[in-house]
């Protein structure tokens, strides 16, 4: 097999849940989830370099918060796949990151799977599409919508996918939190808030989509989406950072159609109605002094993608 030498850039988006109803704890420790994805134009570029030992750098305003050790998903994600193919992972990593770290938007998850797409290029192991999902599953849950991108139904834990038609654009803005929240520490708060409230694991039903909010998505209907926006990891992020109650209630006051913490936050996504409207709530949202950054975008964005 031949192995180009130039590096191979892959693009990834970051995603907001517009649903995500949360089952009973599992034996294994994950929950059962309706997750309904959707990729949004935030984005990580993810390089690959052939070098002669395996090597990680990250650029961006928010480096410092990423671990440059065997720990980065990016890195995981590099050695899976070299072991898979009984290869050495001999590459230069270099992560551009843009999306926010610890945020709700699965930036590890889409470096991880830009990792497995640059790494694949690069090496010339022309993995199948399915073995690669099957490769992101293992890494993390949100690993293979990063992958595929658009917009989807993940059951299971979150990686098995339904992609979903979407009728058009939606708008959103993003409020970034200064600091993070851990994703099993959230998972932990929902089923603890629930304990508290009676409602323990038995108690707890199915997770299923809204029919109303696949059909707000299928017909690009950004008020029925707004409707039908729920994610029950919301009182846990709440209840684990108060701070987002108020940064939620700036979204509404600057003209949004409907806010909601991003997956496990604390990032909190505001849909609205078009382009002028984002542009207008994010500036509100930075003068509320209520988060970190206010960030516009647009979904679905396409999954990881070669540059
Ligand atoms: C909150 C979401 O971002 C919504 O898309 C995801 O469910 C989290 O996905 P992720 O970050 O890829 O999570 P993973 O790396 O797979 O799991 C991290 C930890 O989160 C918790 N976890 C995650 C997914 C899931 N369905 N149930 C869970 O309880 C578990 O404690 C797990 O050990
Ligand atoms: N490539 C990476 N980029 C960012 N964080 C990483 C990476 N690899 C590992 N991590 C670790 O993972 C933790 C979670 O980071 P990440 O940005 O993926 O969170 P998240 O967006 O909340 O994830 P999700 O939405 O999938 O639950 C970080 O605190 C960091 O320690």
């Amino acid at each position: 097999m031949t192995e180009p030498a130039a590096t191979v850039t892959v693009r990834v988006p970051a995603k907001v849940n517009v649903q995500l109803a949360v089952g009973g704890p599992r034996p294994d420790g994950f929950h059962d989830l309706a997750n309904v994805f959707l990729a949004v134009g935030l984005y990580d570029s993810v390089s690959a370099t052939p070098a002669p030992a395996p090597r990680l750098t990250v650029s961006g305003p928010d480096a410092a918060l990423v671990p440059l050790d065997e720990s980065n998903l990016a890195v995981r994600a590099a050695r899976l796949l070299a072991d898979r193919h009984g290869r050495e992972p001999d590459v230069h990593l270099h992560i551009a990151k843009d999306i926010p770290v610890a945020g709700g938007m699965a930036g590890g998850s889409a470096d991880a799977a830009g990792a497995l797409l640059a790494c694949d290029r690069l090496w010339g192991t022309r993995t199948p599409h399915e073995e690669l999902l099957a490769l992101c599953a293992e890494l993390g849950s949100d690993v293979p919508f990063s992958l595929t991108g658009g917009a989807a139904l993940g059951r299971g834990r979150g990686e098995l996918l339904t992609p979903l038609e979407t009728g058009g654009e939606f708008h959103w803005v993003f409020a970034v939190a200064d600091g993070g929240l851990s994703t099993p520490d959230v998972y932990r708060e929902c089923d603890r808030l629930r304990q508290a409230e009676g409602r323990g694991a038995d108690a707890v039903p199915e997770p299923e989509p809204d029919p109303a909010l696949l059909t707000a998505l299928r017909a690009g209907d950004a008020a029925a989406l707004a409707a039908s926006l729920r994610n029950d990891l919301q009182p846990a992020a709440v209840s684990l950072r108060p701070s987002l109650a108020e940064t939620l209630d700036a979204g509404l006051a600057a003209g949004a159609l409907a806010g909601l913490v991003s997956g496990s936050g604390p990032t909190c996504a505001f849909l609205v109605q078009d382009a002028a409207s984002a542009a207008r709530a994010a500036q509100a949202l930075l003068a509320s002094g209520t988060c970190r950054t206010a960030r516009p975008a647009v979904g679905p964005a396409a999954g990881a993608t070669l540059v």
